[in-house]
Formats: C-alpha cells, sequence, structure tokens
C-alpha cells in the first residue's frame, strides 16, 4: 500500500484553499504504486489526483516532471495535466512533502496484454514521442547505461544469494553493453517506465499515460525497449514474437524507425532488462524493516536476459521490413 505519508483533514482543507476545484466531497489515499503517496479526490467539479512525493523523487526534477506533463498534455496527449493555484503554481507543499493535484484519467490498467493491447501500446508510444518532440527542458537518464555499474557494485556481493551466477551473469552482460551500448540514436522525450501498470485502458482503447517520474531525454527506441520488455513477454518468459510485431508495426505506423535504431534493438532490449534487473535487486536485497511496499522480483528480468542473450537480430522481436498494422 502506497500512503507513506498521513495527511490530516485540516492540512488537506488548508492545502485545497489554494486552488479553484470546487468542494472536497471525498477523498481516499491510494494502495497502487510504490513511488509516492497518492490520494484520489473528488470535488464538486470532478475528480483529482493529489500526490505528495517521498524521499525517491528529487525536488529538483519536478519542474521537469511537471513542466513535461503540461506540455504533452497541451499536445493532445491523453496523461495527468497538473493543476494550477488560483496564484499560477502546480507545486506546492503538504505534510512537509512536496505536492501536486493532477487531474484524474479514466480506464483500468491491464494485468496480462494481449496483442491488441500491445498495438495500441505501441502506438501510444509514438503518440508520446511525438508530443514530446519540442519540450525545450532536458533531464538526463541517470539510470541508462552509466547508471549501471553503481548498482551492480551495491548488490554484487549478494546478488549469487538472490540466485546462483547472477553475480557472473550480470558483470558480462554489464561489460558487453558498456561496451557496445549505441550513443547516437534519435531520442528527445521518453517515459523510460511504461508499464502494464502505467497505462489505462477503456476497452481495446489506451485512455491515459501515468506515471512520470522516470522520464527524462533518451534513444526513443530505448523506450520501445523498454515496452517489449514489460509487456511481451509470457509467463513463462517466452517472447511473444506477435505481441512484439503488433507493438513494433503500431508503433511504426507513426514513426517509422530507422536502420540504424533497427539495428540497435537487441542491445536495447538488453540493456533494458539489465537496467530493472538491477534496480529491482537492489531494492530486493535492502528492503527497510517495515516496508509498506513488497519488492519486485529481479529475476523476472534475469529471466529475459536469458532471452536477449540468444537474440541476433531485431525480426526476433517481432520487427519486419514492411510490418503490419
Ligand atoms: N492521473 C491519474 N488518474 C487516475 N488514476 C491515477 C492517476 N495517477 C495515479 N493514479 C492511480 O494511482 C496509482 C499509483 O500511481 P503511480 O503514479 O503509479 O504511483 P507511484 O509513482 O507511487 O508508483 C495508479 O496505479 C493509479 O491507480
Ligand atoms: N516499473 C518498475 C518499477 C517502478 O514502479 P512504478 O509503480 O513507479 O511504475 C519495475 O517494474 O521494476
Amino acid at each position: 500500500m502506497a500512503v507513506y505519508t498521513e495527511v490530516p483533514d485540516e492540512a488537506l482543507a488548508a492545502f485545497l484553499a489554494a486552488y479553484d476545484i470546487g468542494d472536497l466531497t471525498s477523498y481516499k489515499g491510494i494502495a497502487e504504486g510504490v513511488e509516492n503517496t497518492n490520494f484520489i479526490l473528488h470535488t464538486t467539479t470532478g475528480s483529482y489526483i493529489l500526490t505528495l512525493y517521498e524521499k525517491r523523487v528529487a525536488e529538483g526534477d519536478l519542474p521537469f516532471f511537471l513542466g513535461l506533463m503540461e506540455h504533452l498534455a497541451a499536445n493532445g496527449l491523453a496523461c495527468p495535466q497538473p493543476i494550477r493555484t488560483r496564484d499560477g503554481a502546480t507545486l506546492g507543499r503538504l505534510c512537509g512533502r512536496p505536492a501536486v493535484i493532477v487531474s484524474f484519467l479514466e480506464g483500468v490498467s491491464v494485468r496480462r496484454p494481449g496483442v491488441r493491447h500491445c498495438r495500441a501500446l505501441g502506438a501510444a508510444l509514438a503518440g508520446l514521442h511525438a508530443a514530446g518532440a519540442d519540450f525545450p527542458m532536458r533531464r538526463p537518464n541517470a539510470l541508462s547505461v552509466a547508471g549501471w555499474r553503481p548498482l551492480f557494485e551495491a548488490a554484487e556481493a549478494q546478488a549469487d544469494r538472490v540466485a546462483p551466477g547472477l553475480a557472473a551473469r550480470t558483470r558480462d552482460d554489464l561489460a558487453l553493453l558498456e561496451a557496445s551500448w549505441p550513443r547516437d540514436l534519435p531520442g528527445g522525450v521518453i517515459h523510460a517506465d511504461l508499464f502494464t501498470d502505467n497505462v489505462f485502458f477503456l476497452g481495446d482503447d489506451v485512455s491515459g499515460l501515468i506515471d512520470f517520474y522516470f522520464a527524462c531525454t533518451d534513444a526513443f527506441a530505448y523506450d520501445l525497449a523498454i515496452c517489449l520488455n514489460a509487456w511481451c513477454f509470457e509467463a513463462d518468459y517466452a517472447f511473444n514474437r506477435t505481441k512484439g510485431q503488433a507493438m513494433i508495426a503500431a508503433y511504426q505506423a507513426v514513426r517509422p524507425l530507422e536502420p540504424r535504431e533497427i539495428a540497435a534493438l537487441p542491445l536495447l532490449c538488453r540493456g533494458a532488462a539489465l537496467r530493472f534487473m538491477l534496480t529491482r535487486l537492489v531494492d530486493w536485497l535492502n528492503v527497510p524493516p517495515g516496508a509498506l511496499v513488497k519488492p519486485k522480483d529481479p529475476l523476472e528480468y534475469d529471466r529475459r536476459l536469458a532471452f536477449h542473450r540468444r537474440v541476433a537480430a531485431a525480426e526476433e522481436y517481432g520487427w519486419s521490413p514492411v510490418s503490419p498494422a
């Protein structure tokens, strides 16, 4: 459950007094999520999400995240829109935490995405990349290849306790990726965490994208690689090429991949899997006493890595020269 900060009624009322969003009729904490404290607010004008940023989101990054959501929403992307106070501020403070109110998005996330969800996601991802094209702020990706070795070093000594041989195979993956990571790919704003829990659907259509708190400036194809990892593996860790094909084709219908992006896809997928394996591994080995949130299993990404190590070409992810949408 992710309500880390309790908010007394009076503190909430004082905070809301700065906004023009009507009178509060009810509110409650949201159990989902791992990073921040979220409440759903119902007022006489509609529903909103109140987020209190906990320690894992750097306060200095908030202008980037909030500015990005405003920019994307203004460019037609269905994403949370920060609500301004009467004084024009998007960022406030509540119970000692930076806090914002954003618009509520309708829809539900899917736990086991089908081919049609992967197709819709591919189009939505390309739409996000297009909507972010002229966003003027930059945020380097702290969890790209240069950030992986410090994570590995923090976990290396205990990695084999999690799975035999994990330290050695991670060391080898890391060395290979550091030596060959593609650095000159087309890029811009990427979401960098577009897992199924961050995408809402109404029927077969994407109704909203949330959780922009890993968003950064990086290669577009790396975002696609993150999504191929998160959406296209089955429960037995077999890669479903039909899902990959649907996602890539729908992405390319909006933004065709360049030959160098296609060539780089196997490395990008391997790097994306390593990134999530490593952050999960560090969290897994450092669960604080009394933690509210169960850490995610790093071995889910160790198993994906076993697949990526055998891949030689983008075709194995479902890319094809003439991709049917
Ligand atoms: N704008 C929104 N509209 C509707 N629901 C939202 C919105 N933002 C967050 N939520 C709900 O809150 C949950 C946690 O949000 P998320 O941003 O993923 O939190 P965290 O950053 O803590 O992981 C989501 O799974 C969703 O149920
Ligand atoms: N998607 C990441 C963890 C980040 O969680 P989120 O709830 O903020 O999306 C993972 O699966 O490791």
